[in-house]
């Protein structure tokens, strides 16, 4: 299926936007559905795309939204550099949503302690093989990395388990948990949210169908829409 490229003047005009499309997006998913399954990412644009919300998120019934997230970093709870974290900061503490439906990955000082592979599993099984999300949003690094999914590392090659834990990440923190791409693309739609000229070759990378070892993120699809939300600079090398 074709990705539908969407390019902005700024971030600020790309987050305005995926925030009226999530807000959408998820109210039809109640509608059809009763509740709506949201994965979010970390980064400048993914907690961007939070605060926005938190000023206006429309018709959301927030009590209805199983909130989980595409990667989180294997840090102390308190951690600044948490996404869970900047999530509730930017706007799960200042909306109604039904605690028992926000699903948090274990951060090291957590039930399973530093045991991070127990921590994988335990977030794999509450994923289940059941588990779709309407909405996955997506970050991306410019080496076109996605969640903690690098480039040539066992987590982007991962086919079967839906959560590894990832303990050398070339970027910061080295300790992760992420999903990988077989629970990824069985989301209905996946949203990459890129801005920056550091990205524009992989953004490229990823619409020429480059191989996901090497731009994991040429690897993610939704099973009913695929959307780039870009700036200029991240699309300057579009052909
Ligand atoms: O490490 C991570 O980075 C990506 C992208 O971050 P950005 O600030 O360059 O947009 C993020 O999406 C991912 O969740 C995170 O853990």
């Amino acid at each position: 299926m074709t990705p539908e490229t969407l390019v902005f003047d700024s971030s600020a005009d790309l987050i305005e936007t995926a925030r009226a499309r999530l807000v959408d997006a998820v109210v039809r998913a109640q509608e059809a559905r009763g509740v709506a399954s949201v994965a979010l990412t970390g980064g400048s644009n993914g907690i961007g795309l939070l605060r926005a919300l938190a000023a206006d998120s429309g018709d959301i019934a927030w009590q209805r939204v199983e909130i989980y997230w595409g990667d989180d970093r294997f840090v102390p709870a308190t951690h600044p550099e948490r996404n869970a974290g900047q999530a509730f900061e930017a706007l799960l503490s200042s909306v109604p949503v039904d605690p028992a439906r926000v699903h948090v990955m274990a951060p090291s000082d957590g039930e399973f302690g530093d045991d991070i592979e127990a921590a994988a599993r335990d977030y794999a099984r509450l994923v289940g093989p059941e588990t779709v999300f309407d909405v996955h949003l997506l970050g991306m690094g410019g080496e076109g990395h996605v969640n903690s999914l690098f480039p040539h590392t066992p987590a982007t090659a991962e086919e079967s388990a839906a959560v590894v834990a990832v303990t050398d990440s070339p970027k910061p923190p080295p300790a992760r948990l992420t999903l990988t791409f077989p629970v990824i693309n069985r989301s209905r739609e996946v949203w990459f949210l890129v801005s920056g000229p550091e990205k524009a070759e992989a953004v490229a990378a990823a619409h020429d169908g480059a191989d996901r070892v090497d731009w994991p993120c040429a690897g993610a699809h939704g099973t009913e829409a695929t959307v780039w939300f870009l700036d200029q600079t991240a699309a300057s090398q579009l052909g």
